[in-house]
């Protein structure tokens, strides 16, 4: 499925932005595919353009072997049928039960009442529904409506899924178990997957390629390993080591800014890919001989490389710790100190 070179503008009253900047993406069969960008990068334009939600107003979006920008609307109708998309706020219709909802599109295609039957039950086998069938939206849970938007763009059998922010209203383990759903419908009906996403989680639980987009272009696509090459760019600075980690209440009810008698530094050390954290933990223990309390540390590996943060409480005096941060220092690791306890 390539998008080859698409290009929009939005007009506003006197200037114009440009959403998407000579655009291409090659998307294979079977893919999950995640986007990832800063708010107002292209994301959604971009997604959107693939069902031509968005018209671009040059390029080409080749899909299911034919170019949609060239299709008049009767035919792109049709196209789009096989094509279902789901959103981070589910658009669910509140006056319809679950079972409804799901049948809705089947409706629109003139589809038999027996046979939606039959198909509405099959989708809600899929997505663990059977028993909220005759539910109204607003008594699901978040992750109970994704599941039903799941099954509604299920419907019609389609090739392709298009994703938009799907788990971003959700609780880490709802989201969790979307994407393992959305996983399963890749694996067993051979569905690709576009999605944007802004949590490094959602890319390393299901994507095996990633598209970054920046102010309308696209920076790189591939799979992590390439994509962690391309770490100096803010963007992907930023997923790698997006963390924010807290100091916990016990320690920050205590902590000072200004450095005192018998308070210790508490530092946090931010890992990009140059050094191993065992390394630092090492160097500090055996090499400086600093004592230290590892407050916390959110770090992950992609390949030998390791990315995140971790805090540190370190438990000697000010000139004690002096060589550790001229080592820190010396050694690109950046080091701030977050207060004193
Ligand atoms: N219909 C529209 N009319 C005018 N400008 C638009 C329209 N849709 C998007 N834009 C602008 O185009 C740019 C890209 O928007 P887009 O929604 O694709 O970004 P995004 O990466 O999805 O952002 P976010 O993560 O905040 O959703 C933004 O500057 C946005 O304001």
């Amino acid at each position: 499925m390539p998008i080859i070179n698409i290009t929009k503008n939005f007009h506003h009253k006197k200037s114009t932005l440009k959403a998407l900047d000579k655009v291409s993406l090659e998307v294979e069969k079977g893919d999950i595919v995640g986007i990832i960008g800063f708010s107002g990068a292209g994301k959604s334009t971009l997604l959107r353009s693939v069902n031509l939600l968005e018209k671009p107003d040059s390029g080409q979006v080749i899909v299911n072997g034919k170019d949609f920008t060239k299709l008049n609307s009767k035919d792109l109708a049709n196209e789009r049928k096989k094509i279902g998309m789901i959103f981070q706020h589910f658009n669910l219709l509140s006056s319809r039960t679950v079972f409804e909802n799901i049948a809705l599109p089947l409706e629109l295609n003139n589809v038999n009442k027996f046979k939606i039957t039959e198909r509405v039950n099959e989708l809600l086998k899929i997505v663990a529904l059977e028993d909220k069938a005759n539910h109204y939206p607003k008594n699901l849970s978040g992750g109970q409506k994704q599941r039903v938007a799941i099954a509604r763009a299920l419907a019609n059998n389609p090739y392709l899924l298009l994703c938009d922010e799907a788990t971003s209203a959700l609780d880490p383990t709802t989201t969790q178990a979307i994407l393992q759903l959305l996983k399963n419908i890749n694996q067993q009906l051979g569905i690709t997957i576009l999605l944007i996403t802004h949590e490094m989680n959602v890319i390393k639980t299901i994507c095996n390629q990633v598209a970054v987009i920046d102010q309308g272009k696209l920076i790189t696509k591939g799979g992590l390993d390439t994509i962690v090459t391309h770490k100096k760019h803010p963007i992907v600075k930023q997923f790698l080591i997006s963390k924010s980690i807290n100091i916990p209440q016990s320690l920050s009810n205590k902590i000072q800014l200004q450095p005192s008698v018998g308070l210790f530094p508490i530092v946090e050390i931010e890992l990009f890919g140059n050094i191993l954290f065992q390394e630092i933990l090492t160097v500090i223990h055996h090499k400086y001989s600093i004592r230290y309390k590892l407050i916390v540390a959110d770090i992950e590996y992609f390949g030998d490389a390791n990315f995140g943060k971790v805090l540190l409480h370190l438990q000697n005096s000010p000139k004690e710790n002096e060589s550790l941060f001229q080592y820190f220092n010396n050694n690109n690791i950046i080091n701030t100190i977050k207060g004193y306890a």
